[in-house]
């Protein structure tokens, strides 16, 4: 009988996950699956359940919540061969849309992973971590630090006011990158390097970026006005950004990204201050969607 651990996140999507788990579990039940419902009380206990699950190696390792809950279970499933499904509860669910998994139907949601076939994806590391999509390093890294910093409102509201008090404000950043050993200075708005092609919900900054072709697309958004800033980002939704005379792209195995005062972020998580090195890593990661 195959067996998926269910580890669920209480406090994504506003508190949405136990509704989404509770309409999931029938589907896994009526497919004949064994399954065990765990939930975390706090993202370090998410990573030691996670650890412990996948150590008993059940068929598939369920997480429902959003990208922040599928960035601990990678911590925990990279290399192990054990298959991610997602169920997903969050805001974003950006990682899960790679795979469109069906949004806003747990049930349909819990179906793909009873009737997918495993596939062998790779992730990106900084240092000992792991992240499946973007690592955001620019005018969105500075808007995510100025929406943590708010306590008002929640959800996507406070990234849209977030991002209209920095576009205020913002000034282009001076970067430093080493793309596979090849140093680069340059001014941008913004770098991000995606293992995925999207953060954000479907902002598809590194559009084209593939799941497993073992390379990492780094984008820049060179100097804009504030006016082109705003036309631009719309485009962000279906990738014709690429079309701008300001976007340049690379892709590379290694990337070193620096720039004073700027913090990264990647799978929504704060990773840290820059400089920062992505290293790609292939076939780190079986998923079940
Ligand atoms: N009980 C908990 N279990 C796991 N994580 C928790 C818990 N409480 C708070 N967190 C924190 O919540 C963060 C975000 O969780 P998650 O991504 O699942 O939801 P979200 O923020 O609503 O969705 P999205 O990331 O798609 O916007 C986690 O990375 C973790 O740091």
């Amino acid at each position: 009988m195959p067996r998926v651990v269910v580890l669920t996140n209480p406090t994504s999507g506003k508190g949405r996950a136990a509704r989404v788990r509770d309409e999931a579990l029938p589907r896994f039940h009526g497919a004949g699956w064994q399954t065990t419902a765990l939930t975390s009380r706090s993202a370090d206990d998410a990573l030691d359940l996670a650890r412990v699950a996948a150590a008993e190696r059940p068929d598939v390792l369920a997480v429902c919540g959003g990208d922040g809950m599928v960035n601990i279970a990678m911590q925990a499933l990279a290399g192990t061969g054990v298959p991610l499904g997602i169920l997903p509860a969050g805001t974003g669910n950006d990682f899960a849309r790679y795979f469109d998994v069906p949004l806003g139907d747990p049930a349909a949601a819990a179906s793909r992973i009873v009737h997918a076939t495993t596939r062998t994806v790779d992730l990106a590391r900084i240092g000992e971590r792991y992240f499946g999509g973007v690592l955001a390093a620019g005018f969105d890294a500075v808007v995510n630090e100025r929406a943590n910093r708010m306590r008002w409102p929640r959800g996507q509201m406070r990234y849209n006011l977030a991002t209209l008090a920095e576009l205020r404000v913002f000034q282009p950043l001076k970067y430093l990158l080493e793309l596979d050993g090849e140093e680069r200075s340059v001014e941008a708005m913004l770098v991000a390097v995606g293992n995925g092609p999207s953060f954000g919900g479907g902002l598809r900054i590194t559009h084209g970026a593939e799941l497993d072709d073992g390379l990492l697309d780094v984008v820049l958004i060179k100097p804009l006005s504030r006016r082109e800033l705003v036309r631009t980002y719309p485009k962000l939704f279906d990738g014709s950004h690429v079309n701008h005379p300001q976007y340049e792209h690379h892709r590379v195995k290694r990337v070193t990204v620096a720039c004073a005062g700027i913090v990264g972020y990647a799978d929504g998580e704060r990773f840290g201050p820059l400089p920062l090195t992505v290293e790609a890593i292939p076939g780190a990661l079986a998923v079940r969607a």
